[in-house]
């Protein structure tokens, strides 16, 4: 079809322009086929490349040619220079997503044409200039999100029915809050120089006028005629209601908060899953709380949808995840963990935080952070919720479980026990995913490092789970790591330097190595934790004891197990200095691999036979007592 050639047209000039390396796409492909288009009706609808790695300037002739394009979701990309002046060729756009990239010049006046705008997100973007009132043509528009702009000036009268996301803070706005703007929250309108409506009287303003909207909407004139009697009458008024309110809320307190709880709890998307959850899978079918759980979520004007935060997740909606079925998966201490299964077939693992108290700002910031680290040993975030009491974040599931319950745990799907080559393997890939968040700055780190944190694909590869929720949770509820991956230093949460890391990133690999749990094996000696353990056998030469049974059968590879449990023991060295850093970590977890590649090739040489049998079956060797002498000198602190 000749529109859809042009849209194919268009989009290669797209990527010419930013997306050189970032995008995939391939010019012999119908476009529709192409990571982050969707088409519908032979036509591409929209485009969504939120954090892809997208760079530079769009120039006219790219998005603004895509003229039947419903959607554009660009955002946390690094975007820069005006919009395409082309843009108000997109005539049938309806949703605006451009967030987080480096915008600049002024909104442009073509945005103003686009009548059937519903969302329009502009913020954390180098905009200047002011907010026009040509915003008042756009009377579909639900969104509108400019904060963390340049904008300046007053903020003309906007009127617009349908409003109920709106937000300019952190601009150098002026003036006073117009009357349509006043029934949005303050949060909207933090950190400018704006007066008036939810953020008190403008200087100069008659005070009984300005908070209360119902006055102001009978026109400038009547305000100043209130008589005093008027006045005292609406005082009076207020403090007997605020009373009546402060003696209900007294009675129902008393009444007990079990009830309360339940009762606010029936409200969140969560507690559904969490009342479907109870630890057995159940089938999906919508329960009319989920139902009333999602109305209430749509209602309440805050966090309306999930916000996807990657090109190609964004196949189910709220709605789709209230009507999974749901399993707990467990309780950690930021909150609980759920395996939704969509009715699509997809599953995904949901995460409600149980600590809301950071403002939202706050949240998408950070959450936007969490985003910004993408490797491919971490579990990546796929999308997030946030409402006033809410917070969900949801992750790809991992199938086979963490670390931990591998180790520890009943092995469940896992019918084999770790050998050697997954074991160091798993380490390398861990070491991998934290050396990554170590290198996103010296004050970085996980903050939580443990093996349930660290979960399994079905081809074993681990991926680091949790990063940057740390930094979600306020700080007094963050604890310090689960007990016995604790550097001896860390006395304040708040502060897991990288070295601190480091230690339990040790604890971790004697963990692998000797199969015993840091959490639960020392619980009844006093003082005791994993690698004093594992110090105190070395030193006393039951070296053959401090392997798990299961590596006890590799002979021809203990130099290699050995140099492991060196590197274990120098992590989690009693003093930061005498750590390694991650990236070293990783230099050596990668040559003990390759050495003991060549080992195993070498004896494999050697006695093809008898290796065989060690590698491919199940069974276990006889034990071959490790001398101890094998260790002497390697194990020192
Ligand atoms: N993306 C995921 N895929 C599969 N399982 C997961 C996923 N995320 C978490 N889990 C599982 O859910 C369980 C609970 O995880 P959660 O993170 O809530 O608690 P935790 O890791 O035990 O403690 P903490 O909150 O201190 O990190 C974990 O044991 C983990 O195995």
């Amino acid at each position: 079809a000749p529109d859809l050639e042009a849209d194919r047209a268009a989009l290669l000039a797209f990527q010419a322009a930013v997306g050189r390396g970032a995008l995939p796409w391939n010019g012999s492909a119908t476009p529709c086929s192409w990571v982050g288009v969707i088409c519908h009706g032979g036509r591409v609808t929209g485009i969504r490349l939120p954090a892809t790695g997208l760079v530079g300037e769009i120039p006219a002739g790219t998005v603004g040619n895509l003229t039947a394009l419903q959607l554009v979701s660009l955002r946390l990309n690094a975007l820069s220079g005006p919009l395409p002046p082309d843009l108000a060729d997109c005539k049938e756009l309806r949703m605006v997503y451009l967030q987080g990239n480096r915008f600049s010049g002024a909104i442009p006046a073509g945005l103003f044409s686009l009548d059937k705008l519903v969302r329009v997100n502009l913020a954390t973007n180098n905009f200047t200039g002011g907010i026009s009132s040509g915003f008042n043509n756009l009377t579909r528009l639900e969104m509108l999100y400019l904060e963390r702009n340049r904008l300046s000036g007053e903020i003309p009268d906007l009127d617009l029915p349908m409003l109920v996301q709106f937000n300019v803070s952190f601009n150098p706005l002026n003036g006073s809050i117009p009357v349509g703007l006043r029934r949005i929250s303050s949060d909207a309108f933090l950190g400018t120089g704006l007066c008036g409506g939810p953020l008190g009287t403008c200087p100069g303003e008659n005070s009984s006028t300005s908070p209360a909207p119902v006055l102001n909407a009978s026109g400038g004139s009547e305000k100043n005629k209130l008589s005093g009697g008027a006045i005292a009458g609406i005082v009076i008024g207020a403090v007997v209601g605020l009373m009546i309110v402060a003696a209900l809320f007294i009675i129902l307190c008393r009444r007990g908060g079990g009830s309360r709880m339940a009762a606010a709890g029936r409200k969140s998307p969560e507690s559904v899953m969490a009342l479907r959850g109870n630890g057995a899978v159940e089938n999906g079918n919508a329960a009319p709380a989920a139902a009333a759980a999602a109305a209430a979520a749509r209602g309440s004007g805050y966090g309306k949808s999930l916000v996807f935060l990657r090109p190609g997740t964004d196949v189910y909606d709220l709605e789709d995840l209230l009507r999974a079925s749901a399993e707990v998966l467990g309780k950690g201490t930021t909150g609980t963990t759920y395996k939704a299964m969509l009715e699509m077939g997809m599953a995904v693992a949901v995460k409600r935080l149980k600590d809301v108290n950071l403002p939202e700002g706050e949240f998408w910031e950070k959450v936007e952070a969490i985003v910004a680290m993408d490797h491919r040993n971490l579990v990546p975030l796929q999308a997030f919720y946030c409402s006033k009491d809410e917070r969900l974040l949801v992750y790809d599931y991992i199938p086979m479980g963490s670390l931990s319950s591998i180790l520890h745990g009943n092995r469940g799907a896992l019918q084999t026990p770790l050998d050697w080559e997954t074991r160091s393997g798993i380490a390398l890939d861990a070491a991998r995913g934290i050396e990554y968040i170590h290198s996103m700055g010296p004050g970085v780190s996980h903050g939580n490092i443990k093996s349930s944190n660290i979960l399994l694909d079905k081809s074993f590869e681990a991926h680091v789970s949790d990063h940057g929720l740390a930094n979600l949770v306020s700080p007094s509820t963050t604890p310090c790591h689960a007990a016995g991956y604790c550097a001896p230093e860390v006395t304040d949460a708040r502060r897991v330097s990288q070295k601190a890391e480091v230690y339990s990133f040790g604890v971790l690999l004697l963990e692998l190595l000797t199969g015993r749990s840091p959490t639960q094996a020392f619980h009844d000696e006093e003082g005791t934790n994993l690698p004093k353990w594992v110090r105190s056998v070395v030193r006393e030469d039951w070296i053959s004891e401090v392997f798990d049974l299961e590596l006890l059968r590799y002979q021809n590879l203990k130099e290699e197990m050995v140099q492991l449990l060196q590197l274990a023991i120098d992590c989690a060295a009693r003093y930061p200095d005498k750590r390694p850093s991650m990236s070293e970590v990783v230099i050596r977890i990668e040559e003990i691999r390759r050495s003991s590649l060549a080992s195993t090739k070498r004896s494999h040489h050697q006695d093809h036979h008898a290796i065989d049998d060690m590698l491919m079956t199940n069974h276990l060797n006889p034990l071959i007592p490790l001398r101890s002498s094998d260790f002497t000198a390697l194990i020192l602190d």
